[in-house]
């Protein structure tokens, strides 16, 4: 089956296997990280990943950002198998996909200003000479609710929340089709949560964006999510609209993931939950 019009990005029997080190008996052997994985992203919506810590998710991100190699499947973006693209192609998908990570200090250039942060994207794909960097730059961090005192900061002068805010704006600069939020809230306080979320929405509305948004919990999926796929030892074990997957989860793991929602009565606070 050829991949839908509609359909962004295309994901098709997608396996990862890691060799593990020989053990005492000298065997070699392997761990199959993600197993026959398929899902689609359709133009404008959400996509939530939720699955346990070592349930592949992060795996699956890093095939479709290209930085990591398929062991077997296919990933189709905007109807291209990235397997078969040329450099330039390969390039130009880079660009139309973007990345947030959770921790902003490890994908953010400590030596960098805020400024040459947000836009070095736009100069390495030359669509932005020097002159014009400032203007784009604080073009930028106002789409992401930071300000002109930010331009000439450090990425260690920000809180975590407006860290984040910063990898964002350097996420949207080159205006992609995609971005990938790998546990992007999840360290941060949940007032603070709330409000990425809340940006994130409304650059999804201003810029026509999709995502998929990868967590531990459901309940983090929940505000942004049109769609949620729960992962499972390497494998989708459920996927479906939103208010399905909370009101009638098919999946005994999906079932255990919703008895871990804190429940949002305070009444009912004092009742045991592991949290989202
Ligand atoms: N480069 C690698 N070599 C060997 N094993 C790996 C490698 N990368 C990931 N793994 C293993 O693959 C499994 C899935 O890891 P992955 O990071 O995709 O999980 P995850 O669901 O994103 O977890 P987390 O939420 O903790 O990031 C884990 O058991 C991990 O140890």
């Amino acid at each position: 089956m050829e991949p839908t019009s509609e359909s962004l990005l295309d994901v098709r029997h997608l396996s990862k296997t890691f060799p593990l080190k020989k053990s005492k008996t000298n065997k070699a052997s392997s761990f199959k990280a993600v197993d026959d994985v398929s899902f689609q992203v359709f133009k404008g919506e959400t996509l939530g990943i939720v699955g346990e810590s070592g349930s592949g998710k992060s795996t699956v991100a890093k095939m479709i950002l290209q930085l990591l190699e398929p062991t077997s499947g296919e990933i189709y973006f905007l109807g291209q198998n990235l397997a078969n693209q040329s450099k330039a192609e390969s390039k130009a998908t880079k660009r139309r996909m973007q990345a947030v990570f959770q921790d902003p200090y490890a994908s953010l250039n400590p030596r960098m200003r805020a400024k040459e942060i947000v836009t070095e994207p736009l100069i390495l794909h030359k669509q932005l000479n020097k002159k014009k960097r400032d203007d784009k730059a604080l073009e930028l961090l106002h789409e992401v609710g930071l300000s002109e005192q930010h331009l000439n900061r450090f990425p260690h002068e920000f809180s975590g929340g407006q860290r984040q805010r910063l990898s964002i704006a350097r996420a949207i600069a080159l205006k992609p089709d995609l971005i990938i939020c790998d546990e992007a809230v999840s360290a941060l306080d949940v007032s603070i949560q709330a409000q990425i979320l809340k940006l994130l929405k409304s650059l999804q509305t201003s810029y026509g964006l999709s995502y998929i948004f990868i967590a531990h919990g459901l309940p983090t999926v929940k505000q942004l999510s049109n769609r949620v796929a729960i992962m499972h030892k390497g494998k989708i074990v459920e996927i479906g609209e939103t208010n399905d997957i909370f009101q009638s989860p098919k999946h005994t793991y999906t079932k255990s993931l919703l008895k871990a929602v804190p429940p949002s009565h305070p009444r009912d606070r004092h009742k045991p939950s592991i949290g989202g």
